[in-house]
Parts: structure tokens; C-alpha cells; sequence
């Protein structure tokens, strides 16, 4: 595997239009393939982080400084996925018209890549019908959409924003195996945000450890975990909740 970098930012510092710091001099760099965590807690600046890798920041937010250059292009998959979809489109239809536009398919052959994407994310295959709208979807097969339609964009970095925090604990596995499954198969790279350490160590090579718009800690994750420097790292980490002892246990 190239160790190259495909994505590298440099500096990078967000603020507000009041000149408000929210983002400073984030450094981080991504190789074919690898997959990176930003981890820390709500408002640390995660998602400002992600979305301007794609250009997409909010409105009243600016880069104040930094660069990002990304030799590959770059697909996002969004905490909500319903909100993420269009509700009176069905799903096979919003899939065929993104590879239409952004593989530059024939109308007939983007069909037959949407529904490829429906197999390959393992979705059922009365999905392939017509008349199915994303309101008669569960939450993890929204996500399962979601997540084709980024990859109908034939990615080469993953962006994902918190993808299955808004999922039970049983779906959010199976949505993170497919990941890495996916990553397995297709090799694109990943940037993944979470506030859950535990899923961003299991999917990812590489962690970040964000704090007030900063990286406190940045590594391995194995050495991340089992040697966490910044005394924020070690909070977060003795912060996992272990389940309870039952009585009569060992
Ligand atoms: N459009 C905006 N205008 C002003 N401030 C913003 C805007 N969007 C985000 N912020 C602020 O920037 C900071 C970082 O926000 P960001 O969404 O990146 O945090 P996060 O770490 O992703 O949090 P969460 O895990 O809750 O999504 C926060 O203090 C937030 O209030």
C-alpha cells in the first residue's frame, strides 16, 4: 500500500464571522486505504473538521488559515440519515440519479449500478421496487442508503460523520461491520467521527483526540489507547462504563 498521503491538512483554523476561534491549527494526513478517527467531546470541533475537508462548511463559519489539499475525491456520510434523504423519491430512484450524475453513466446502466449498491450494502431486495420511499425504512437500512450514496460517488476518502449515533447498539455494529467490509473491498480511505472512542479505535488505523478545537493527541490507535498521554485521552478513556458486576458473579 502507497504511503503517500491522499489527504494532508495543514494549520487549519475555523472561526466565526466575529472572529470567534472554533477550529486551531489541526494537522493531520491520510494514506491510500487508512482509515482516521477524530474523536473528543460534543463541540471539540469534529464536524467543522470534516466538512471542510469537502468545502462544506456552515454559513457564518470561514477557514481563517491552514490549507487542505486532497489528490482524491471525497464523499460524506451524515449522522441523519432520513434527514439525508429525499422523503417523496424512492430510494432505487435517488440512488440510479447520483451515479447518473457523478459516474456519467447511461440513464439504463445507472439503474443497474444503483441496484448493485442496494446488493452490496446488503439491503433487501423489495428496495429494488419503485414504490419504496425512504419513510417505509428502518433507521440502520436508511443508514445502509445513506452510506450507498456516498460510495455511488466512487469515493476515494470516506467522510463520516458520526453514522450510526443515532442507531441502537445491535444496528450500530452491523453498520460498522459493513464498513469495514466495504473499506475491505472498495480500499477507499476514511476520516470517521465519533465521540465513541471504542468504535473509532475498532475501525480505525490512526486517532485524533480532540479538544476545544485542538488535537490534544494524535497516534496509533493501539498506543492511543493502551498509552494515552494528554490527561484528556485518559479521561475519555477511563470514562467507558464498564457493565456491572452481578451478584453471585466472580
Ligand atoms: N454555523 C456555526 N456558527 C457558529 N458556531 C458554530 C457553527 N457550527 C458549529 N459551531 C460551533 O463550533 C464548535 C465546534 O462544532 P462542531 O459541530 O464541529 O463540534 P463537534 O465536535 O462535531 O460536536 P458534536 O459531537 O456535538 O457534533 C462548537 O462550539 C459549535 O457551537
Amino acid at each position: 500500500m502507497s504511503t503517500e498521503p491522499i489527504l494532508e491538512v495543514k494549520a487549519l483554523s475555523l472561526s466565526t464571522k466575529s472572529n470567534q476561534k472554533l477550529v486551531q491549527d489541526v494537522h493531520f494526513s491520510l494514506g491510500r486505504g487508512e482509515s482516521l478517527g477524530l474523536v473528543g467531546e460534543s463541540g471539540s470541533g469534529k464536524s467543522l473538521t470534516l466538512r471542510s475537508i469537502l468545502g462544506l462548511l456552515p454559513s457564518g463559519v470561514e477557514q481563517t488559515g491552514g490549507t487542505i489539499r486532497s489528490d482524491v475525491n471525497s464523499a460524506m456520510v451524515f449522522q441523519d440519515p432520513r434527514g439525508a434523504l429525499d422523503p417523496l423519491c424512492p430510494v432505487v430512484k435517488q440512488l440510479a440519479e447520483v451515479v447518473y450524475y457523478r459516474q456519467k453513466l447511461s440513464r439504463k446502466a445507472s439503474r443497474v449500478a444503483a441496484l448493485e449498491l442496494l446488493e452490496l450494502l446488503g439491503l433487501p431486495d423489495s428496495l429494488k421496487r419503485e414504490d419504496r420511499y425512504p419513510s417505509q425504512l428502518s433507521g440502520g437500512q436508511c443508514q445502509r442508503v445513506v452510506i450507498a450514496l456516498a460510495l455511488a460517488c466512487k469515493p476515494g476518502i470516506l467522510l463520516c460523520d458520526e453514522p450510526t449515533t443515532a442507531l441502537d447498539v445491535t444496528v450500530q455494529r452491523q453498520i460498522m461491520e459493513t464498513i469495514q467490509r466495504l473499506q475491505h473491498e472498495l480500499g477507499f480511505a476514511m476520516v470517521f467521527v465519533t465521540h465513541n472512542l471504542a468504535i473509532a479505535a475498532t475501525l480505525c488505523s490512526k486517532l485524533c483526540v480532540m479538544k476545544q478545537g485542538q488535537i490534544v493527541e494524535h497516534g496509533d490507535s493501539l498506543s492511543v489507547l493502551q498509552n494515552p498521554q494528554d490527561p484528556y485521552t485518559q479521561m475519555l478513556i477511563n470514562s467507558v462504563l464498564p457493565l456491572p458486576k452481578l451478584e453471585g458473579s466472580e
